[in-house]
């Protein structure tokens, strides 16, 4: 099996800002990836050039075997699932009176809306996903009635209709309550498990890498600090060095946790915000 994402000494630089340098990452076959680091840190950017929405100013990238440059992106991207809190906002505004069926069913056409001539084969894919995700109950409902867990997981499922070979979920954790979160973590734990899907998990929280992610790419300023797998990459001066604290890991139920373990300067750090 072909490389899921490939990046050969990637840059992205806009106007004075290295905002990526000199990337080299690969996504394997088996693997599922975790992208941790700061903000600021360029993961938003690197989920731009997987699904080529941005392009990088100096490297070489393919993702599921489409090599940048040389391929049709419209086509790449609908093997590419995306799910982000900024498509929230943007249903928010859009599709506050869609049905939450409606909304899983336009993942299909790739199309905010539904405009398609719709098949009784996509109604019951879409049925199936929404039993899947444990979110039928919502069947009927308006998108601006459901709680944040709840429009997550419609998200998910729009995103999931069209059968992709990655799905990215960029901080699908935001605005969850730690109930909500763990639900939404066992559902990852199931896509990974049965929609045989490669994930690509962007986040701020580590306890967040369930035993079914693999790797971890972790981020500062552009530049990667380690990438590989999970268990070498987690380590006190990994995280440390990531996130610029003193931080301590450790492993309950096949899951890391971090604590800090000495106390900052947070005077320091205010200087350096507002420079
Ligand atoms: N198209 C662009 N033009 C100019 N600057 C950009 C562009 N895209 C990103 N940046 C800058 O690059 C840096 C990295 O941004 P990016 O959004 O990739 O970080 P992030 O790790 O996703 O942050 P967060 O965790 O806050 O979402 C930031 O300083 C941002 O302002």
């Amino acid at each position: 099996m072909e490389n899921i994402i490939s990046m050969k000494n990637v840059s992205f630089i806009r106007g004075n800002q290295v905002i990526l340098k000199d990337i080299s990452w690969e996504v394997k076959g088996k693997e599922q990836w975790v992208i941790l680091g700061l903000n600021g840190s360029g993961k938003t950017s690197i989920l731009n050039i997987v699904t080529g929405y941005q392009y990088p100013t100096k490297g070489e990238v393919s993702v599921l075997g489409h090599t940048f440059g040389k391929t049709n992106l419209p086509e790449l991207r609908k093997q590419i699932g995306f799910v982000s809190s900024s498509l929230d906002d943007r249903f928010n505004q859009t599709l506050r009176l869609e049905t939450v069926e409606d909304i899983v069913i336009s993942g299909k056409f790739a199309s905010i809306g539904l405009y398609e001539n719709v098949t009784n084969e996509d109604r019951e894919q879409a049925e199936q996903l929404m039993t899947f995700l444990r979110i039928d109950y919502l069947k009927g409902k308006t998108y601006d009635t459901l709680s944040q867990g709840e429009k997550r997981k419609v998200l998910i499922g729009r995103a999931l209709m069209a059968k992709p070979q990655l799905l990215i979920l960029d901080e699908p954790s935001i605005g969850l309550d730690i109930l909500a979160r763990e639900d939404m973590l066992s559902l990852m734990k199931e896509i990974i498990t049965h929609q045989q899907c490669h994930v690509l998990y962007v986040t701020h929280y580590i306890e967040e890498i369930i035993e079914e992610m693999t790797h971890v790419l972790l981020l500062k300023e552009g530049q990667i600090v380690a990438a590989g797998q999970k268990e070498k990459v987690l380590t006190d001066e990994c995280l440390s060095e990531t996130f610029q604290l003193a931080m301590k890991v450790h492993w309950e139920n096949n899951r890391p946790w971090a604590s800090i373990h000495k106390n900052m300067d947070w005077t320091k750090f205010a200087k350096a915000e507002s420079k």
